[in-house]
């Protein structure tokens, strides 16, 4: 884990930023939406599945199984994590190796569920995503994940659950991987989401937390939503 101004101080270096937590199920735009409403509004992006995909994508590295959790534990020592909070400019690295575009390939994503139900995980993960955020030295700072509006940032004053209907989100989900077979894509989403929902609910939204469903709005009109309900609740409208 990186050291931070917040990890080394133990206070923040700037004031508070604006947090806003958004979760979803795999496909239904957090990480793109998020990350061009970030750019919108001047604030910095964190997208928290990339930590999951990473330990998981340390795992296989490690020739091990995600489904083994001693495995699990294992691979989080020494786990040298970084994530850059800039949406212009996104990146993710273990230890000296950018892993951006390998974390996203569908072997990681198959594996990522073992790795997520780990509770010395969850409980590691969610320490770094505080840190991070805090120590931005941004005005606000877009979360995005599962468990963002209920575990990681729940007293956040704009938290959203942006979802899609499975049929739309695995057709997007599978329009960006071209060359992977659009029945096993849908499939492997599909799948991932159930294993998912055994850890945390991302699909019902918690007390306060504003439903943004993005089935029938394109990617602008979703992204539209999203600041909308930013700025009516920051009284910047
Ligand atoms: N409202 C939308 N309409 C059409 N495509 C969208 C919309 N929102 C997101 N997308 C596209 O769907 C794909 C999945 O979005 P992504 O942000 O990766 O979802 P998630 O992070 O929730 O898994 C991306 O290619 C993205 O550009
Ligand atoms: N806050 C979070 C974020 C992700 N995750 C896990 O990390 C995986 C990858 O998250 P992601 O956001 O990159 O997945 P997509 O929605 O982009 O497909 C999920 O399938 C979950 O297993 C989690 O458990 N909690």
């Amino acid at each position: 884990m990186p050291d931070t101004p917040f990890a080394e101080t133990g206070v923040p270096t700037t004031e508070a930023p604006v947090t806003v937590a958004i979760d979803g199920p795999a496909g239904s735009g957090k990480s793109s939406v998020s990350k061009q409403a970030a750019r919108v509004l001047g604030y910095g992006f964190l997208d928290t599945g990339a930590a999951y995909r990473a330990l998981a994508w340390r795992v296989l590295e490690q020739d091990r199984d995600t489904a083994d959790a001693d495995a699990v534990v294992a691979a989080l020592d020494g786990f040298d994590y970084a994530i850059s909070l800039d949406p212009d400019d996104h990146w993710v690295r273990v230890g000296d190796t950018f892993v951006t575009d390998q974390i996203r390939e569908p072997r990681v994503s198959a594996a990522v569920s073992g790795v997520a139900r780990v509770p010395a995980v969850r409980e590691r993960v969610n320490l770094l995503f505080r840190a991070l955020v805090a120590a931005s030295g941004a005005a606000g700072v877009i979360v995005e994940g599962r468990d963002i509006t209920t575990v990681v940032f729940p007293d956040a004053p704009v938290r959203i659950l942006l979802t899609a209907s499975p049929e739309v989100r695995a057709a997007r989900r599978s329009a960006e991987l071209t060359g992977e077979d659009a029945a096993a894509v849908a499939e492997a989403l599909h799948r991932r989401d159930a294993s998912d929902s055994q850890v945390v609910d991302f699909l019902t939204a918690a007390p306060g937390v504003v439903v943004v469903d993005s089935t029938d709005l394109d990617f602008d009109r979703t992204v539209d939503a999203v600041i909308d309900v930013v700025r009516t609740a920051t009284g910047e409208n």
